[in-house]
């Protein structure tokens, strides 16, 4: 893949770029397999960072994305606005039309979003919009606006996908349930992977997934999440041993609403950046039965994203 490049923009201090040579992976993913978790970062020169952004990344383009999808054997791409372009969604709308219909997105909107913009987004392939609750990443949206928003949405069929860390779902918990669209979880949460699985942490987002059977959770980000690795690099088959029970438990209770995604270019990792190649590999790990893999990579994604392909 070729390097990336950071234009007028000047990195955040200690920026880790996304890894360049990622490896063919040994796991053969389904055929029709969706990377549903995955970002761009400008270019910075034709889709300028957002002022009110929390870091500076360096640039990964929609052709970059676009070669590590067909590297990694996927066919389709979800492209989640990253808070780098705070609610400009332009980069990201770019990439979904130029991918000849294999990417679909996730925008992030303002209260002020018209109803022409949302068609218009719509046309191009979004099908959701993002709220964030880390803190480090954007500032504070009101609830009533974000309510607002998913109520309006809900006419496009859209749905909402929410990024937290696990301490604050109980703070949480009373807006998320009240959301009338399907909701999808970033990275299960966020669980802190250092308790134990059967701990009440990690309960409480088990029974956010079992008593409402419209919240969906995306199993991504072992890289983030794993405390004591190993790390996915250097050919390691088994790589993030300690977010493997946390992960494969959501898979096995709600396999119809689990997905994958690399999240390249991998926003913010401080400690090491993971071979996509490998984080492939960790697929089997979570999901170890083929009728899983394809649930988890390929009928849940165009469920949600493509449904007129579904019959
Ligand atoms: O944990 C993160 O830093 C992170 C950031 C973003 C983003 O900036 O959009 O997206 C992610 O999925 C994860």
């Amino acid at each position: 893949m070729s390097k990336p490049t950071t234009g007028d923009f000047t990195k955040t201090a200690g920026w880790m770029d996304w890894y360049t040579g990622p490896a063919k992976p040994t796991f053969k993913v389904p055929a029709g397999a969706v990377d549903a978790h995955c970002h761009v970062f400008g270019p910075g020169a034709e889709f300028p960072y957002a002022p009110e952004r929390k870091y500076t990344p360096c640039d990964a383009s929609k052709h970059q994305l676009y070669a590590l999808r067909d590297h990694l054997g996927f066919a389709r791409n979800v492209v989640v606005q990253a808070t780098c372009h705070g609610a400009d969604n332009r980069a990201m709308v770019d990439a979904l039309v130029s991918s000849g219909g294999k990417a679909r997105g996730v925008a992030t909107v303002k209260r002020s979003v018209s109803d022409a913009e949302l068609q218009a987004m719509h046309d191009a392939g979004v099908r959701g919009v993002r709220f964030n609750f880390v803190k480090r990443l954007v500032d504070f949206t009101p609830k009533d606006e974000l309510m607002e928003i998913a109520s309006r949405i809900a006419k496009w069929g859209w749905h909402v996908v929410i990024y937290f860390e696990a301490v604050d779902l109980p703070e949480l918990w009373d807006f998320f349930t009240a959301l009338p669209t399907t909701v999808v979880v970033d990275h299960m949460g966020r669980p802190d992977v250092s308790l134990p699985v059967d701990g009440p942490q990690f309960a409480l987002f088990q029974k956010f997934m079992r008593e409402h059977k419209n919240v969906w959770s995306k199993v991504s980000c072992p890289e983030r999440l794993s405390v004591t690795g190993p790390k996915a690099l250097n050919g390691e088959q088994n790589a993030y041993q300690d977010v493997i029970p946390f992960a494969k438990r959501i898979v096995e209770e709600f396999p119809d609403r689990v997905l994958w995604g690399t999240d390249w270019p991998h926003p913010n990792l401080k400690d090491h950046m993971p071979d996509d190649g490998l984080l492939v590999d960790f697929i089997p790990h979570i999901a170890p039965t083929a009728e899983l893999q394809k649930k988890l990579l390929v009928d849940n994604p165009m469920r949600l994203y493509w449904p007129e392909e579904v019959a």
